[in-house]
């Protein structure tokens, strides 16, 4: 026997048979499990990774001050047959008042799977019974044989599509699961259309959305509106102006016509075709903890330049849609205005320049996503001199938004960027360091999700000109 004794040994153990199993049957190079299941005391117990050589299971896991705690325990077998097996702590910082309780806790942001390879990664969903008091929901992440996706990695992606190898344990554990779990279901069904030759290429496509059957209603009691004392408007700083909910208040009439649902629905179509989102990585292989499209030109976060063809897969970037272009401007004539009634100078073009945007960049950031301080330097000398603005709109669950005047989050002022805020960066404060410390899960207005089925999740889109 591998392990024995413990709980936590015995689903290592038994996540190392699966990856053995489901490998001889289906051909596989590479597995992770992710379980979970509800342990005696009634918390959460997740396993993310493991592959035939390692399993993982964070136990124990409970939402304590300001993040989520656990003990870890690892278990690997090396090459010459010998096991391993180590317990440790583990804790994630959540910055946000935790809006989500032990019982049902969003996805942990973690590594499930990585191989130095890559490969497609596909998920299935399945529940097992441990004898008496332990039904176990386990994600099995398969990577098949021959993909000819081998440059993809993907490292961390708690919504990547599933596989085609949907069972009935999944229907029945579809039945039993929570309204949260049970949109996860959803999504793993949906997948299971999925059109294997868009796997030709090496980006999968990806949709922002989720399908029609989401429990609305369980998100909207979920609903968390955020008391921060770190809410601003106005005026930020010279050139530095946040419009809030500016997106969603031009149509109080028909909420289907709202911009920021308009921005959604554009996305996702653009977003699931050629050049769509992806998700990119640094030269040193980390990756980006967000999905990007870019619109006008691509800009390649390895080399930090703009051009006509991404790299990843030779895809030309979309033409910036003349909706997307008019509420820049829109946005710009209100943020003039605001500047006009602060200050006394003749020209308000001179605190925060008009721009003609050529350059979109599209992020979508799941509830674990970031983006660490940067500044945003890449645009011609032109551009970059003049102070030619990045205006950001924000769609989708809330962000805490981080800037300063140098790249020490310690020293950063902090925002909170809602769905419809547009947030406009110019003039003396273009060179701001900024960046998204963390998303606040379900956030999004209930009206935006209804009518756009969008993923939990945050969706920002930044103008700039080149
Ligand atoms: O998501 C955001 O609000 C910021 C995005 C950003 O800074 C960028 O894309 O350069
Ligand atoms: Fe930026």
């Amino acid at each position: 026997m591998f392990l024995h004794g413990t709980t936590e040994a015995n689903l290592c153990r038994l996540s190392l048979i699966l990856a053995k199993r489901v490998s001889r049957h289906n051909h596989l190079r590479f597995l992770s499990l992710e379980i979970m299941s509800t342990g005696q005391n009634g918390k959460v117990e997740t396993t993310p990774s493991g592959s035939n050589a390692s399993a993982r299971l964070l136990s124990d896991s409970h939402v304590d001050g300001n993040g989520l705690s656990g003990n870890e325990f690892y278990s690997s077998r090396g090459k010459n047959g010998r096991n391993r097996s180590r317990m440790s702590k583990w804790k994630v910082h959540q910055s946000a008042s935790p809006s989500f309780s032990n019982e049902d806790f969003p996805p942990l942001d973690v590594n499930l799977v990585s191989s130095s390879k890559g490969g497609h990664i596909d998920k299935m969903k399945t529940r097992i019974d441990l004898g008496p008091g332990q039904k176990t929901d386990i994600i099995v992440s398969t990577q098949l044989e021959d993909s000819p996706l081998s440059n993809y990695v993907s490292q961390h992606d708690d919504s990547s599509p599933s596989a085609p190898l949907f069972n009935k344990e999944m229907k029945h554990a579809h039945a039993n699961a929570s309204p949260y779990k049970r949109n996860y279901f959803k999504h793993e069904l949906d997948a299971k259309k999925w059109d294997s030759s868009h796997r030709l290429h090496n980006v999968e496509p990806f949709d922002i959305c989720l399908s029609r059957r989401r429990n609305f209603r369980m998100e909207k009691e979920n609903e968390c509106r955020q008391t921060v004392d770190w809410t601003r408007e106005g005026i930020l700083r010279p050139g530095m102006v946040l419009l809030k909910h500016y997106l969603t208040i031009r149509e109080q009439v028909n909420p289907g016509a709202l911009p920021s649902i308009l921005i959604v629905r554009i996305c996702q179509e653009l977003g699931k075709g050629p050049g769509g989102f992806y998700q990119p990585g640094y030269n040193d292989g980390a990756k980006l903890r967000l999905r990007m499209m870019c619109l006008g030109l691509d800009w390649d976060p390895q080399t930090r330049k703009y051009g006509k063809k991404r790299q990843v897969d030779g895809c030309e970037p979309s033409v910036i849609p003349s909706e997307f272009k008019q509420l820049v401007q829109r946005s710009m004539s209100e943020a003039h205005a605001l500047i006009k009634m602060d200050s006394k100078v003749s020209n308000v073009e001179d605190i925060l320049p008009a721009l003609s945007p050529d350059i979109c960049i599209v992020n979508f950031y799941n509830t674990s996503g970031r983006l660490g301080l940067h500044q945003d330097r890449d645009e011609s000398r032109y551009s970059l001199k003049k102070g030619l603005p990045v205006v950001s709109f924000s769609v989708g669950d809330s962000a805490e938004f981080l800037y300063g005047d140098e790249r020490d989050a310690n020293k950063a002022e902090k925002v909170l960027l809602e769905s419809g805020d547009v947030l406009i960066f110019g003039g003396e404060s273009r060179h701001v360091f900024h960046g998204v410390s963390s998303i606040n899960p379900n956030s999004a207005p209930g009206a935006l999700l209804e009518n756009t089925m969008l993923r939990p999740g945050r969706l920002n889109l930044t103008f700039r000109q080149y």
